[in-house]
């Protein structure tokens, strides 16, 4: 008998989040089809980058729940994330910066490796091999990003849309089962924004995406599915036909450019 798999990867049930007083997840319940890519728009300070921490296990929500792959994750441990198989990126980077390209992408798969912390003072041979194997897949991430002529640059100085990029490998060396992606168009040039797009829409069929984006030509061109926050709530979900559609959406943007959400080439929310 054949095992069905939930089409569901990601699910996240009546998410509460409190700050203080002040409440900035209410009830928020979404769900991410395996090999989708999830959208999560609204207006400044509608609770998108705490509902990505919520999930990372850096924000312990008041109550709710997450489940993925059809586990719960309970206290999920950010150290731990790329061992359940999802990986982030950040809005602000967080490369470091005196490093080389490639040792910054290789950080971010080192959990794949066999090697003790005891095995790789005392060299063992392990060491060596799982160095050169994640050196490999690192290289090979870069290529498929076009960025491995840089593999050997130090990080900082190198162009803003370069350590995007590399920022986008890090996490992708770990190769995610749901890659999280914080605002990865901020900053970019529309040039840059539209290869952006190619790479998410070119990643392996089996990495399923959820990004956070105020972006919103690349995120109604890019995505398969919108979640739509305002002051912690999700007002509107549905394919971006959808979404743009909705009344309550164009209502939680005025203030912001409205042509924006109704892709009329607003660049930013
Ligand atoms: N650690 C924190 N302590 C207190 N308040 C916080 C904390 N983190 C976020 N907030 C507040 O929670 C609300 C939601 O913030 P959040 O960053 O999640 O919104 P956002 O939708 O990602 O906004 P933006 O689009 O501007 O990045 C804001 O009012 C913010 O000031």
């Amino acid at each position: 008998m054949s095992v069905v798999e939930d089409p569901v990867l990601l699910r996240a049930e009546g998410l509460c989040v409190s700050f203080g007083g002040l409440e900035v997840l209410r009830q928020v319940s979404l769900e991410v089809h395996a090999g989708c890519v999830l959208g999560v728009i609204g207006p400044n300070g509608a609770g998108k980058t705490t509902l990505f921490n919520t999930i990372c296990g850096f924000v312990r929500p008041g109550s709710g729940t997450i489940t993925f792959a059809g586990q719960a994750l309970e206290r999920p441990r950010p150290e731990r994330l790329t061992r359940h198989g999802i990986a982030r990126t950040l809005q602000g980077l967080g490369l470091f910066a005196g490093l080389t390209v490639l040792d910054n992408v290789v950080a971010g798969a080192t959990h794949r490796s066999r090697t003790s912390l005891g095995g790789a003072l005392l060299g063992s041979p392990w060491a060596d091999h799982d160095e050169r194997a994640l050196a490999a897949r690192a290289m090979d991430v870069l290529r498929e990003l076009g960025i491995d002529g840089d593999a050997k640059r130090i990080c900082a100085g190198l162009p803003y849309g370069v350590r995007k990029r590399v920022a986008l490998a890090r996490a992708l060396v770990s190769q995610p089962r749901l890659l999280l992606l914080d605002e990865p168009a901020a900053g970019l040039s529309a040039t840059e924004v539209g290869e952006l797009a190619d790479i998410v829409r070119g990643l392996a069929p089996a990495t399923t995406v959820m990004l956070v984006e105020h972006h919103m030509d690349f995120v109604m061109n890019l995505c398969d599915r919108l979640v739509v926050l305002d002051f912690g709530e999700v007002i509107a979900r549905g394919t971006p036909a959808q979404v743009r559609a909705d009344p309550q959406v164009q209502r939680a943007y005025l203030g912001d450019p409205v042509a924006a959400v109704a892709g009329e080439g607003g660049a930013h929310a």
